[in-house]
């Protein structure tokens, strides 16, 4: 059984709104993103993970304990980030967060002042008056300060600007290397295939796609683009048949699609040429989820 188990999880809101059918196998150690567009059913699914939510059909399990059965005790292990912010009480930053620890009985102040500074939150100023960006802070220093087995976060970066998100991403890596479990859900690909391992695309309630992570940093289909400096030039390397997925005639320039291991012909019939450039252009993870997507799977 993996450590975070769903089992043909379904929530039907009526009017094909939900979620359907979903199952996911997350194994301990490993860094799962969930990745889909508004309204797919991120949040649906998390809240089953947290207990807030009893499944119409199917189960989840987490380090072989139900989750709604077993929600309590569940939440030992666990720390979550809400994809909704909203933080009880008239505090201080400094002073949810020691409450966080202290009910938790995890973690410690000194790491939760340590992440707040490296995030530049400030932590004297009222959690009630805090931007959205400040919530968002606090709420990942109090999961990552609380030393949990396992992170759920539901779009966590939202509200961070780029510096800031970098910030994050880098203590992301930090909490996997240290052997934490992560389940973070996100519309943003680039900051998932920075992460994650493994990443299940949600559409309309359902799964569509589970991709290692590892088959789209390593794809070994390579695309290059290349300019030409004389149209005699570009015309001869088209004549040469290489598989072209986009020619731009007005400027010379030629996007080529070419496995690994033919790469060394490429570059000896391009001796030959006048280049103004040549240069890998990186297949992402956004390009594999707009293929997915425009393929209708
Ligand atoms: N309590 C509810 N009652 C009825 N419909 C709901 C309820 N909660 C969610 N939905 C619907 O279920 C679908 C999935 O919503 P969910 O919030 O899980 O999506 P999401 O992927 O997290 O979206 P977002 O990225 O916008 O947060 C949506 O169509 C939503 O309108």
């Amino acid at each position: 059984m993996a450590y975070i188990d769903i089992k043909h999880l379904t929530k039907d809101y009526g009017n094909g709104h939900g979620i359907f059918d979903v199952s996911l196998e997350i194994e301990k150690g490993e860094n799962y993103g969930f990745v889909g567009i508004n309204g797919a059913g991120k949040t649906t699914t998390i809240r089953h993970l947290m207990g807030f939510l009893k499944p119409d059909e199917g189960s989840v399990t987490i380090n072989g304990l139900d989750a709604t059965k077993s929600s309590a005790e569940v939440k030992r292990y666990v720390s979550y980030i809400p994809g909704e912010i909203n933080f009880p009480g008239n505090k201080t930053g400094e002073d949810f967060l020691k409450d966080q620890i202290y009910l938790s009985g995890r973690g410690s102040w000194e790491r939760a002042k340590e992440l707040s500074n490296l995030l530049q939150l400030d932590v004297t100023a009222n959690v009630r008056s805090m931007s959205k960006g400040m919530k968002q802070k606090t709420a990942i220093v109090s999961a990552f300060a609380s030393n949990a087995d396992i992170l759920i976060m539901d779009e966590p970066s939202t509200g961070l600007d780029p510096l800031m998100r970098d910030i994050f991403l880098d203590l992301l890596k930090q909490e996997k290397k240290q052997g934490k479990t992560i389940l973070m859900s996100s519309n943003i690909f680039q900051e998932v295939e920075e992460v994650s391992d493994r990443a299940a695309v949600i559409r309309e309630g359902k799964i569509i796609d589970i991709t290692d992570m590892a088959d789209i940093r390593y794809n070994e289909n390579k695309s290059y683009r290349m300019e030409f400096k004389s149209l005699a030039d570009f015309e001869r390397f088209l004549n040469l048949g290489y598989q072209s997925t986009m020619v731009k005639a007005e400027d010379l320039q030629v996007f080529v699609q070419i496995h690994d291991k033919n790469i060394n012909y490429l570059i000896q019939d391009l001796k030959d040429f006048d280049l103004v450039y040549f240069k890998e252009i990186k297949f992402s993870f956004e390009d594999y989820i707009t293929e997915i997507f425009k393929e209708g799977v």
